[in-house]
């Protein structure tokens, strides 16, 4: 055969999430296609001119017999088969009319977010499952000299804000202080189902154990490998493209992206903006938090540009009324 130039496909496809937000739909590709009998989010092909929505409407109104009334963009991903190059866009949908079921035959089925795992699913994936599973907010923790004010805080934002990702930042206290305050917070965590990872050292999982590892750029850097179990999440703090692309080598299973603006807590380090950004989301292998003055009015803006949500210390932590 002549050099054969890889195709190139544009496909919507959709994290149908259940109306008590524990559950998503997945559908099995028949055996006589491409990727058969792996488990899939629904949807297909952009047709030509049909922007990325229309198709999504199409694609489900045909694979699954639903009307989808809105959308908002989850994730974007790249993926090299051997044979084509797949640009994947996925849109969260929660607003349909029907009840879906497999139109074309296939096995569909809804699965609880924490058992999407035992499901076998296309290599480009990876990054869809996780987009999946994460909320559309990160709380960092404040430096906070004492632990019943830290606890009280960080219950306001759990019970009010309703947060349920938490990353403990306290690069002001000792080691053994950080444990102990480590034990509180993840104590008061699961009772709220939110999860909590420690930004430092990956060893810190044999004291708490918590549901993950927050490393800095730094530690990013100097690794190379994945250094906590795949039980656990890894995630880490990037600034620019090396950091993203390193990210991607050891297998991090989200970023944060940083400075998206100017913060009173980092006046003279240079804001990206969001062009930058969505520059550098677009290729991140992983999804990413924007980082840097946002709050949650800027949460919609974040996933319009490809991100998967905001990433604050100032807009969660704050006493309670
Ligand atoms: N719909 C969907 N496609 C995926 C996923 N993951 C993934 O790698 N793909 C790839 O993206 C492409 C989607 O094509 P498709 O077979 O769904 O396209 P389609 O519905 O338009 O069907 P057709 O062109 O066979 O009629 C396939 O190459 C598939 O392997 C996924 O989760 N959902
Ligand atoms: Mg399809």
């Amino acid at each position: 055969m002549e050099t054969m130039v890889k195709r190139r496909v544009h496909v919507a496809a959709a994290a149908m999430i259940s109306r008590d937000g524990r559950q998503v739909l997945i559908a099995r590709r028949p055996s006589t296609v491409d990727q058969g009998g792996l488990w899939e989010f629904p949807g297909g092909k952009l047709a030509p001119y049909e922007t990325g929505f229309e198709a999504l409407k199409r694609e489900l109104h045909e694979e699954l017999g639903v009307e989808i009334q809105r959308a908002q963009p989850l994730i974007r991903v790249h993926h090299e088969y051997p044979d084509k190059h797949v640009l994947m866009d996925v849109w969260q949908v929660r607003e349909y009319a029907g009840e879906p079921f497999g139109r074309e035959g296939q096995a569909v089925r809804w699965v609880r977010l924490d058992e999407l795992f035992n499901y076998p699913f296309p290599a480009a994936n990876m990054p869809i499952l996780r987009a999946v599973m994460l909320p559309t907010e990160y709380l960092i923790t404040a430096e906070e000299a004492d632990d019943a004010t830290f606890m009280s805080k960080l219950e306001r934002a759990l019970s009010e804000d309703a947060v349920r990702l938490v990353q403990l930042r306290a690069k002001t206290l000792e080691n053994d202080a950080f444990v102990s305050r480590a034990k509180k917070a993840l104590e008061l965590c699961r009772r709220y189902e939110a999860r909590l990872l420690l930004n430092g050292d990956p060893r810190l999982l044999d004291e708490v154990d918590a549901d993950g590892i927050h490393l800095t750029s730094e530690q990013l850097m100097s690794l190379e490998r994945r250094p906590v179990p795949e039980d656990k999440w890894l995630a880490a703090s990037t600034h620019d493209q090396a950091q993203l692309e390193q990210a991607g080598r050891i297998g991090c299973d989200f970023v944060t992206l940083s400075p998206l603006r100017t913060t009173p807590t980092h006046p003279d380090v240079y804001p990206m903006g969001w062009h930058d950004f969505q520059q550098l989301v677009e290729r991140a292998a992983m999804p990413v938090f924007a980082l840097g003055g946002m709050t949650r009015h800027d949460a919609d803006h974040a996933r319009g540009v490809g991100a998967q949500g905001i990433a604050s210390i100032r807009d969660f932590w704050k006493s309670c009324r």
